[in-house]
């Protein structure tokens, strides 16, 4: 069992019955088949103000079997932080393959950067410090990266997850996979409005749209799955 789960990966994000559950879940199916390069980026992160924004192990876990099933070998990446899902992505995908990693902030980054440099990964990730959305449109410009892509996770401003999807819809092969982070929004999605913290409210709002518009997107099949903080997994059809 690892020492101090609950410090170093954060309390669950409460959409479970229990905490203990969800200790139960890490400590039993994900810890143990955790790659040590990612529990050191976990734990190397866990004294970050906002450790809490790194995508949950048990997300990650998920994430990988994703990649592999779908054979990824060029993603995207939308929100970066220190590096928690890019590493976990780095280490899957084969030696040939490429991540285009977005950031605003370089910063965070940079505390991750040793670690994925250590494990031998650098070299598949092109991190680019910028607002994703003209990141997206300048790769749709460049040729052939239309229809080219067999991944993207999207970790970033709520606000602008539906216009990432509407990119990753052209960038995105057909059979490729979408994941969006955080659709659960801590399980405010769910709850009646008076109950749910004002900081959370812009959030959830933009959450339940996003919940609503990608149910009723045709291009795509999902499935809104309760790991972490809420994902949904997008698999474009056409
Ligand atoms: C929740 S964190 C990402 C966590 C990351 N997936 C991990 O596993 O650690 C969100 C990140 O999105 C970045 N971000 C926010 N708005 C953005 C934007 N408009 N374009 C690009 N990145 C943005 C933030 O700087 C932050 O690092």
């Amino acid at each position: 069992m690892e020492q101090n789960t609950k410090m170093v990966s954060g309390p669950s994000k409460g959409l479970l019955q229990s905490e203990d559950l969800y200790q139960y879940i890490q400590e039993t199916s994900v810890f143990p088949r955790e790659p040590e390069f990612l529990k050191e980026l976990r734990h190397v992160t866990a004294s970050h103000p906002r450790a809490m924004m790194a995508t949950s192990p048990d997300a990650g876990q998920m994430m990988v079997m994703l990649l592999n099933l779908v054979n990824a070998k060029k993603t995207i990446e939308v929100g970066v932080f220190t590096g928690y899902s890019l590493l976990l992505t780095a280490l899957t995908i084969p030696e040939d393959g490429k991540i285009i990693a977005i950031d605003v902030n370089r910063e965070p980054f940079e505390i991750g950067l040793p670690v994925i440099k250590k494990a031998g990964v650098a070299d598949k990730i092109d991190f680019i410090e910028s607002e994703a959305l003209p990141v997206l449109d300048q790769l749709l410009q460049n040729h052939g990266n239309e229809g080219s892509f067999d991944f993207a996770f999207v970790d970033a401003d709520k606000v602008n997850y539906w216009n990432y999807h509407e990119r990753l819809m052209k960038l995105l092969k057909v059979g490729g996979v979408a994941v969006y982070d955080n659709t659960l929004w801590g399980g405010s999605v769910a709850m009646p409005e008076a109950l749910v913290p004002e900081s959370m409210k812009p959030g959830r709002q933009l959450t339940i749209e996003l919940n609503k518009l990608l149910a009723a997107d045709q291009r795509v099949q999902i499935s809104h799955v309760s790991l972490g903080d809420g994902i949904t997994i997008c698999r474009r059809l056409y």
